[in-house]
């Protein structure tokens, strides 16, 4: 029988390594870790005093293959609260192993990160959704999981976590909250929605008999990210929290003549960055039990 083992690297030693060296080389000492999704990176502009480091720089990190993920983890402050900006995450169909997609999200827990915002960008199949609006994750269809894809697959380290973690309270119903009285707040309640995302594992776009299926599923939205990085940081107990863009709409009709493509969807992405950035940020002010002396 054929055991799949993370040990090789991302076993606890490894995550501690890289942990220890970037707690070395950085004074901040974050509570708080973003994600940025596909050209999302913006959303580390307005970071103060800012200190970054390239992911080749940092001992066994993976690197970034695909544009708009520019591959650079970017520590800083904002609102006075120390951060770390993932600017570019890792994906299945770039080949990565699932462990090597989440190892990030274990060396941050090891840093002292208590909570983690996710965002990506994805295809709306909710009806009541357009090109532009974000939605709030409230759950999620993890689809690689269901078919073997699993980052917790393969023998179960308890000082990351218990072997049967539960996800049905995956994104923090607080955290929601805060989020949809912040969109209130800044005027944004019409294109903001909470709604299910689905991971798929790419790298191709949706036929328009799978975007039915995954409809009919109950999914809201789908993309090729954020649910193993979730998954794993709710093992390890960090407080997550999930944007999601929606760059483009996926066809549910054969006579629809529009396409995704990836370059359509980082140009969405940045128009909508700022946006986006507002949110965060607001979020990250508004986050209790953030705040630290560094
Ligand atoms: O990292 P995210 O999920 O934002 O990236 C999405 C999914 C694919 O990587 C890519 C497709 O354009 O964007
Ligand atoms: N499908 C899958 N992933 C995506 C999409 C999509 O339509 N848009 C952005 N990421």
């Amino acid at each position: 029988m054929h055991i799949s083992d993370n040990s090789c690297c991302c076993s606890f030693d490894e995550c501690k390594r890289t942990s220890d060296w970037l707690l070395s080389q950085t004074r901040y000492r974050p509570k708080i870790a973003v994600v940025c999704g596909s050209g999302l990176g913006l959303l580390a502009e307005y970071l103060t005093s800012k200190q970054a480091f390239r992911y080749e720089d940092i001992p066994n990190f993976p690197v970034c293959t695909v544009s708009g993920h520019e591959g650079r983890l970017v520590f800083g402050k904002l609102n006075d609260k120390s951060c770390v900006f993932m600017q570019g995450r890792f994906h299945l169909y770039e080949g990565y192993s699932l462990c090597k997609v989440t190892f990030p999200v274990r060396v941050f827990k090891l840093m002292g990160v208590e909570t983690i915002i996710v965002t990506n960008a994805s295809g709306g199949l909710c009806q009541d959704f357009k090109v532009g609006d974000i939605m709030i994750i409230k759950d999620h269809i993890n689809l690689p999981g269901f078919a073997g894809q699993h980052p917790l697959c393969g023998p179960n380290d308890e000082r990351f976590g218990v072997r049967f973690p539960t996800m049905s309270d995956a994104y923090s119903e607080d955290l929601r909250k805060l989020a949809l009285d912040i969109s209130s707040e800044l005027g944004y309640s019409s294109f903001v929605h909470e709604g299910v995302y689905c991971m798929v594992c790419g790298p191709n776009f949706e036929t328009v008999a799978e975007a039915r299926l995954l409809h009919k599923l109950g999914s809201d939205t789908v993309g090729m990210s954020i649910i193993p990085e979730v998954t794993v940081a709710r093992h390890c107990g960090l407080r997550v929290f999930g944007l999601s863009l929606i760059t483009n709409m996926v066809s549910l009709e054969y006579s629809n003549e529009e396409k995704a493509n990836h370059e359509e969807i980082l140009q969405i992405s940045k128009m909508r960055a700022e946006m986006l950035q507002k949110m965060v940020h607001m979020f990250i002010a508004r986050l209790q039990g953030t705040t630290d002396g560094e």
